[in-house]
């Protein structure tokens, strides 16, 4: 078979309703009007879009944005302009009466007339996205008891401790340490085990706020990040959630399972690492006095 045996082509226009795409001519005028003169491809997006009413007025598409998209599309089309370098981004485009699907826009920008011109491609990219999330969402997470994993957590507590040092506010953390945990793997066998650190996980969660962190470190080790929260405050919630645990029967027996806990703030401006190390020492403390219980170190 030679290649004139293939079916062939006669023209890009037979092509462009054929891509997974779109190709688009996008102008901004000196003024801040924005139009699509050209808008042409195939797949879902076209369907859902008027290409007639984006020709004159490129808004109808723009205003669909929510949350930060508007802001993140409307920085890189500046940046684009201003430097004339290529538009990259990538948005999530809501869509009346169908799922939001995620675009990913690649143009080139021209002088024309009083503005900018870019040409370029519009491609969905949603199938991508959800798979992208799919894979954060199981680097983040631990396999065992569905909490935050240390990586998502250290990512998390880095974001609070800069915010915190910023503004000054309270930021304060609970190491938190099962005891005795030996004991119960080697009386109700390591499944039981499991079962525990699987129904703490659903409890700590159960006390805390949904802006406060519970992870697991590992093991049977848990850490909880509190943002706007005194030690004080920290120390009074982390003796509640020590005595429910305490009085909760997890299929052990009530009172077989009890938490050692370590607490402390973060004094603005220390580095991570210290504070870690002085909740760390905390709970070492609440071990050597005798388990089950706080200790705080301010
Ligand atoms: N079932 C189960 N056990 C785990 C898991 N991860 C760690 N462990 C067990 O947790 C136990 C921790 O033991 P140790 O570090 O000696 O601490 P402990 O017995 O809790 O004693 P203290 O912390 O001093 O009160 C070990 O026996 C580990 O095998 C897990 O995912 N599932």
């Amino acid at each position: 078979m030679s290649v004139n045996d293939y079916p062939r082509a006669l023209s890009a226009d037979c092509l462009i309703p054929l891509i997974p795409g779109v190709i688009f001519q996008f102008y901004r005028s000196r003024n801040g009007h924005m139009q699509f003169p050209y808008l042409e491809g195939g797949g879902e997006l076209l369907k859902h879009i008027d290409r007639v009413q984006l020709a004159n007025d490129a808004g109808e598409l723009l205003e669909h944005l929510t949350g930060n998209e508007y802001p993140k599309v409307m920085s890189a089309i500046e940046r684009s302009a201003r430097w004339m370098l290529p538009l990259t981004t990538r948005f999530k485009l809501p869509l009346p009466n169908a799922k939001s699907h995620w675009i990913a826009v690649c143009g080139n920008p021209e002088l024309s007339g009083d503005g900018v011109l870019w040409t370029g491609v519009m491609m969905d990219i949603t199938d991508q996205v959800i798979e992208e999330q799919r894979l954060r969402k199981l680097c983040d997470t631990d396999v065992l008891t569905g909490l935050p994993n240390r990586r998502k957590l250290m990512v998390h507590l880095a974001h609070l401790t800069s915010i915190s040092t910023r503004h000054g506010t309270p930021l304060s953390i609970m190491m938190i340490d099962i005891d005795h945990f030996k004991l119960l793997n080697d009386r109700w066998g390591h499944l039981q085990g499991d079962e525990v650190l699987k129904q703490l996980a659903t409890e700590m969660k159960a006390h805390l706020r949904c802006e406060d962190m519970v992870a697991r470190l590992g093991g049977e080790e848990f850490m909880v990040v509190l943002p706007l929260t005194p030690l004080q405050q920290c120390h009074k919630l982390a003796d509640r959630l020590r005595e429910a645990i305490s009085r909760h029967d997890f299929g052990v027996g009530k009172g077989e399972v009890t938490l050692s806990i370590g607490v402390a703030e973060y004094r603005c401006g220390e580095p991570l690492t210290n504070l870690i190390e002085r909740t760390d020492q905390a709970l070492y403390s609440a071990k050597d006095v005798g388990r089950d219980c706080v200790f705080l170190l301010s």
